[in-house]
C-alpha cells in the first residue's frame, strides 16, 4: 500500500462504511470563534472524492470530499452572517465562512440544471459518525490545476483504485448519465 500519497485524511487510512440507519449531522467550520453552524437532517448521497479546483480542501489533502441531500434538509443555525457566496457564477454556489474559508454548502440556484433541488456539503465538517462512505473519485485529471506534477497521476489513480474509489475524470458513469437523461428529457431527443 502506497505510503505517500494523500488524498484525504477521511480515507487515508481506509475508507469506514457509513450507518445505515445514519440521519444527519452538525457541520462546524474551523473558526475558534463563532463557528459557522449548518444543521444537515438527512443522510448523504454520492459521496465522492472531487480533484477539482473548485471544492474545499483541507489542508495538505489533494482532493476534497463532498456529497450531496436535499436542499430543504439543510439550514444554517448559527453565525451565518459571516457566510459569503465564493463565485456568484459557478453553477454550484459555495456559501464559505468568510473568516477560515471553509465552505458550508454548495447550493444550485438555476431549476432547470439536473441537480437543482440537491445541495454539496463536505461530511468531514461534522463531528457525528456515521456518513455514507465515498463511492468514486471524480474529476482526477483536475489535481493537476492545483500545481500535481501530471507524471504522478499514474500514482494517484492506483491509489484510488486500492481504495476503492474507482478514478474518472469527471463524474461516476451512473450521475453522467442522470444528467445526459435530464438534458434530452429537456431537448425531447429522450420523450420521457
Ligand atoms: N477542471 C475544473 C473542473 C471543475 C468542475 O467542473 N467541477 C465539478 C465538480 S464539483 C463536485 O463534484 C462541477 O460540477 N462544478 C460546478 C461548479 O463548481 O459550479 C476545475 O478543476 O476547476
Ligand atoms: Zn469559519
Ligand atoms: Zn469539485
Amino acid at each position: 500500500m502506497s505510503k505517500t500519497i494523500q488524498i484525504h485524511p477521511s480515507v487515508d487510512h481506509g475508507v469506514k462504511p457509513g450507518a445505515p440507519d445514519f440521519v444527519g449531522g452538525t457541520l462546524t467550520c474551523k473558526c475558534e470563534e463563532a463557528p459557522v453552524r449548518v444543521a444537515v437532517s438527512s443522510q448523504v448521497a454520492h459521496n465522492h472524492a472531487c480533484g477539482c479546483t473548485k471544492c474545499w480542501k483541507p489542508d495538505g489533502a489533494t482532493f476534497s470530499m463532498v456529497a450531496v441531500v436535499p436542499r430543504e434538509k439543510v439550514e444554517v443555525r448559527e453565525n451565518g452572517d459571516k457566510l459569503a457566496v465564493v463565485d456568484a457564477g459557478a453553477t454550484i454556489q459555495r456559501h464559505a465562512c468568510k473568516a477560515c474559508g471553509v465552505h458550508m454548502y454548495g447550493r444550485i440556484e438555476n431549476s432547470s440544471h439536473p441537480f437543482y433541488g440537491l445541495d454539496f456539503i463536505h461530511p468531514e465538517l461534522s463531528a457525528e459518525a456515521g456518513w455514507a462512505e465515498p463511492e468514486f473519485s471524480a474529476f482526477v485529471s483536475s489535481v493537476i490545476e492545483s500545481g500535481v506534477e501530471p507524471e504522478n497521476m499514474g500514482a494517484i489513480r492506483a491509489r484510488l483504485t486500492e481504495l476503492g474509489l474507482t478514478p474518472y475524470d469527471c463524474l461516476s458513469p451512473a450521475l453522467m448519465d442522470a444528467i445526459a437523461t435530464h438534458v434530452a428529457r429537456a431537448s425531447g431527443a429522450l420523450a420521457r
